[in-house]
């Protein structure tokens, strides 16, 4: 994360990537286990992203820009879900406190992109 972003929220969430060819979900990254998901928000281009890392060995298992028209879908209080082009991404949250409020920076910053 280079100096010029800020996380503006995190939550401990396992992450998760859909197998469409064998429609279920993986872990992201090599192992599964649960994560600390930041959104990162970069001041030189007013840009977000969703950073996360394994709270065991730092491996980064998701990187992906918020683009304007991405829909967050909230499928159970915490299983939160979004498509980026042919990936789906889903975070299983530790606590539904930690996905509400996740969820809530989530969407503020889609309604100011
Ligand atoms: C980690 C295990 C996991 C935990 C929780 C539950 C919650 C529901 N759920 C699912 O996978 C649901 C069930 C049906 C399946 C069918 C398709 C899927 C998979 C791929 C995306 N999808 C969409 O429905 C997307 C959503 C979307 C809407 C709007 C905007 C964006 C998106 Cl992404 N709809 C479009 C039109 O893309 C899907 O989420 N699905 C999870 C689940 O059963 N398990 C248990 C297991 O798998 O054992």
């Amino acid at each position: 994360m280079s100096n010029t972003e800020t996380s503006i929220t995190s939550a401990r969430a396992s992450v998760m990537i859909y197998d469409d060819t064998n429609k279920k979900w993986l872990p992201s990254g090599t192992s599964s286990g649960l994560s600390r998901v930041h959104i990162y928000h970069n001041i030189q281009n007013n840009s977000f992203r969703v950073v996360g890392r394994k709270i065991q060995d730092h491996e980064v298992v998701i990187n992906c820009a918020i683009l304007k028209n991405l829909k967050y879908n909230q499928a159970t209080p915490i299983f939160h879900q979004w498509r980026e082009n042919r990936q789906v991404y889903g975070l299983n949250f530790s606590s539904k406190d930690e996905a509400d409020a996740f969820a809530h920076t989530m969407m503020k910053v889609i309604d100011l992109l």
